[in-house]
């Protein structure tokens, strides 16, 4: 059965010298791995702030379900290092996706729940070593694990696998797959790398010159994008989008 989480409509947002995408239409569903590709400056980002409600739209509306304060998200950022010198173990970097008050202590749920996502994440055997002497991919699925941890409904992964190797990105994307299966998780993939997108995704939505283009991963090669085809407006009336 389809449930939808996110149902985008009508979706517009245009700067002052700009319209980043018109009339975007697109619902996400519970389960579906959704990359969001394009090229530097399509509006991907802009389009994901929008879906976060960092972004005021110019106009048209997101729907979140069954709420925006409801609804777990667990955010995976392009890597960046982490010095030598940082001083957490990995599990205890993993646990600051738990740490919602100010206490130094895990409940036992809380130590089931970070056990549980280290073994998922298959950083177990790594849990005591100091974050700062990790390699870059165990540095990145230590980002993941901390996303993972709350057992969120949505995982937003912005470029996550951009500054990595390449066995390194399919690492951490099988391990997506992996949770995604078993924990019927949503994902939101934003990426330019198509063949990653490709081997992952069961959706895509591209951003290209401020018209799209969503449909099946299988799709992907075949579609061509017109704009009569997506009913795309890009010369719709309104006024430039409130950052909030
Ligand atoms: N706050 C803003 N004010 C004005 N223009 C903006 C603003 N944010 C983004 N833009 C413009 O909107 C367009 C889309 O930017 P966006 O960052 O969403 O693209 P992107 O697809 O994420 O690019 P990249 O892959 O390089 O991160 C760009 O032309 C950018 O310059």
């Amino acid at each position: 059965m389809t449930e939808p989480i996110i149902n985008v409509n009508n979706l517009t947002v245009r700067f002052p010298d700009k319209t980043v995408f018109a009339d975007v239409n697109v619902t996400i569903n519970r389960g579906q791995f959704l990359s969001i590709v394009g090229d530097n400056g399509a509006g991907k980002t802009t389009l994901l702030r929008t879906l976060l409600g960092q972004l005021k739209p110019t106009n048209g509306k997101v729907e979140v379900y069954p709420s925006r304060r409801e609804l777990k998200i667990g955010y995976v950022p392009q890597f960046r290092n982490i010095d030598s010198d940082y001083p957490l173990s990995l599990r205890n970097f993993v646990a600051l996706g738990l740490i919602k008050r100010v206490a130094p202590w895990l409940s036992r749920k809380e130590q089931h729940q970070l056990d549980a996502i280290l073994k998922e994440t298959e950083l177990t055997h790594l849990a005591a070593t100091r974050l700062g002497t990790a390699s870059g991919g165990e540095k990145q699925k230590a980002y993941l694990a901390q996303a993972l941890v709350e057992q969120p409904d949505l995982l937003i992964l912005d470029e996550s696998t951009a500054s990595l190797d390449n066995v390194m990105k399919y690492e951490l994307l099988d391990l997506v797959a992996h949770y995604q299966k078993e924990h019927n998780l949503t994902v939101i993939f934003v990426t330019h790398d198509l063949p990653l997108a490709k081997r992952y995704s069961t959706d895509y939505l591209m951003l290209k010159d401020g018209q799209y283009e969503t449909g099946t991963i299988d799709e992907l090669n075949t579609n061509v994008l017109r704009a009569d085809d997506n009913q795309i407006n890009i010369t719709m009336n309104g006024g430039a989008c409130e950052h909030v």
